[in-house]
């Protein structure tokens, strides 16, 4: 509709959707005046009902929260973390497909176990461990965060209504809040931090917990306000721990997947991408180190040129107008305005042949091409978790790759891999096959 009408769309009585670059600014940018989420799409995100990075739409409470996970969640605050999401990746390698050369094999479910995997230990301290084979019903519980969550927040009674999917979806999510609390108890007791029992008591530490350095956990539970001294409660660190296993692991996993399928299915693209890769890190022995690999121009290129295309989030999320000029007009307060991503990274006029999935495009890029696409979004509301999303990426390809050849079956057709939105864009089966091959290293 916005390709063949223009950019706005009215997508209902109260909702515009835009696909230009100005709106990027208008509706995400930092302003003074600026568009804010809306509370009824959003404030349904919580759990345990205590306001989130993702859920709160306060402005105050959400620059808090940001500035005491904006460490957490930096390259630097991420770097104690590399030997860990390193060591996930070896085990996601070996259990997907070194023991299934030359045999078909579904990476889908093992990768979105793998980044389960890593989200769980950096939250909690502790891993799912779902590549070992444990939480096997973790991905399931996840997914109804982006279902069940909102529905019972706004219908309170739906939580009693005997239907399979909310009774199943509320005993996952029952699961995870005791998986998350078992947990950050644990490590609370374990590093000496004193919790308060009350949701609005601040955590008082007193040693420093080596044995969990670098986790997510230990660092939010150690920031401290610069402005009010303030800290994060027991029940902010689960309801953080949860949100970002629904916000890390599904996106990420989605968007190996795609990477592999166009990668795969494309020989040349492969080829020079295996090429740079295994000239970087020649020995099989060598695990890939991101220093390095986040050098690699033609990998970067293939991560953006995936992002742009098969994006795990078509929209930038709705905003409601505070009565303010957008894109030329103005828009009357209280209208829902958001920005397409999915159209503005096609846009013919940006991304010649926009269809085609072309890593080369990227390896110098024009301004314009990095204003329109934005997988993470933009401004201050934009995703935290781009770094870490990054560099998960970044260690598994780049020890695929190093080791093997990653060939999609050929039933892995354009029809086949079809997004369906679940929250997040995934293909359609929610299967994704491939048959692993020794590396040639003779390319
Ligand atoms: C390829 C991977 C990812 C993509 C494409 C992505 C994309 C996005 C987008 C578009 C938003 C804005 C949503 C909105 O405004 O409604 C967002 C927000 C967010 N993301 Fe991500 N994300 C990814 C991975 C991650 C990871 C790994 C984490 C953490 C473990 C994470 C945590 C968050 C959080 C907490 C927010 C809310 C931020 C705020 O409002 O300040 N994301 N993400």
């Amino acid at each position: 509709m916005l390709l063949r009408y223009g950019s706005p769309v009215r997508a209902g009585t109260n909702h515009l959707i835009f696909s230009d670059l100005q709106s990027w600014t208008d509706i995400y940018g930092p302003s003074s005046n600026p568009c804010l989420k809306d509370p009824t799409v959003y404030e349904g995100f919580s759990v345990l009902g205590n306001p989130n990075l993702l859920s709160t739409t306060d402005r105050v409470i959400h620059g808090r929260l940001r500035r005491l996970l904006s460490h957490s969640f930096s390259l630097r605050g991420l770097a104690d973390s590399e030997p860990l999401i390193a060591e996930k990746v070896q085990q996601y390698v070996d259990r997907t497909v070194a023991g299934n050369r030359g045999k078909e094999v579904d990476m889908l479910s093992r990768t979105y176990e793998l980044y389960l995997d890593i989200v769980s230990w950096l939250s909690f301290g502790r891993s799912f461990d779902c590549l070992k084979g444990q939480n096997l019903t973790a991905r399931r519980d996840i997914s109804h965060y982006f279902s069940v969550v909102p529905l019972v927040a706004f219908v309170p009674i739906a939580r009693y209504v005997p239907l399979r999917g909310i009774q199943e979806g509320l005993a996952g999510l029952n699961r995870l809040i005791e998986f998350a609390s078992v947990n950050v108890d644990a490590f609370l007791e374990k590093s000496n931090y004193r919790s308060s029992s009350s949701s609005s008591g601040n955590i008082v530490d007193k040693t420093d917990s080596s044995s969990q350095e670098g986790t997510l956990l230990n660092n939010l539970a150690k920031a401290v306000d610069p402005d009010t001294g303030s800290k994060l409660t027991r029940e902010d660190l689960i309801e953080h721990s949860i949100l970002f296993l629904a916000a890390g692991s599904g996106t990420t996993s989605a968007t190996l997947t795609f990477l592999l399928w166009e990668c795969g299915r494309n020989e040349k693209i492969r080829g020079q991408l295996v090429q740079e890769i295994r000239e970087a890190f020649p020995d099989p022995e060598v695990m890939p180190n991101y220093e390095r690999a986040s050098q690699l121009v033609y990998l970067k290129c293939a991560i953006s040129e995936t992002l742009r295309l098969w994006g795990p989030l078509n929209a930038s999320g709705p905003r409601l107008s505070p009565g303010k000029m957008i894109s030329g007009r103005f828009v009357p307060k209280g209208v829902l305005v958001e920005t397409c991503t999915y159209t503005t990274a096609r846009d013919p006029g940006v991304f010649p042949n926009p269809l085609t999935f072309d890593p080369s495009r990227w390896e110098s890029p024009t301004p314009e091409m990095k204003k329109m696409s934005r997988p993470f979004s933009y401004g201050p509301r934009n995703c935290i978790g781009q770094h870490l999303a990054e560099m998960a990426l970044t260690l598994t390809v780049c020890r695929l790759y190093q080791l093997y050849d990653v060939i999609p079956t050929p039933a892995m057709d354009t029809d086949f891999m079809r997004q369906e939105d679940n929250g997040v864009l995934e293909p359609k089966n929610k299967t994704f096959y491939v048959t692993p091959y020794e590396a040639d290293r003779k390319r």
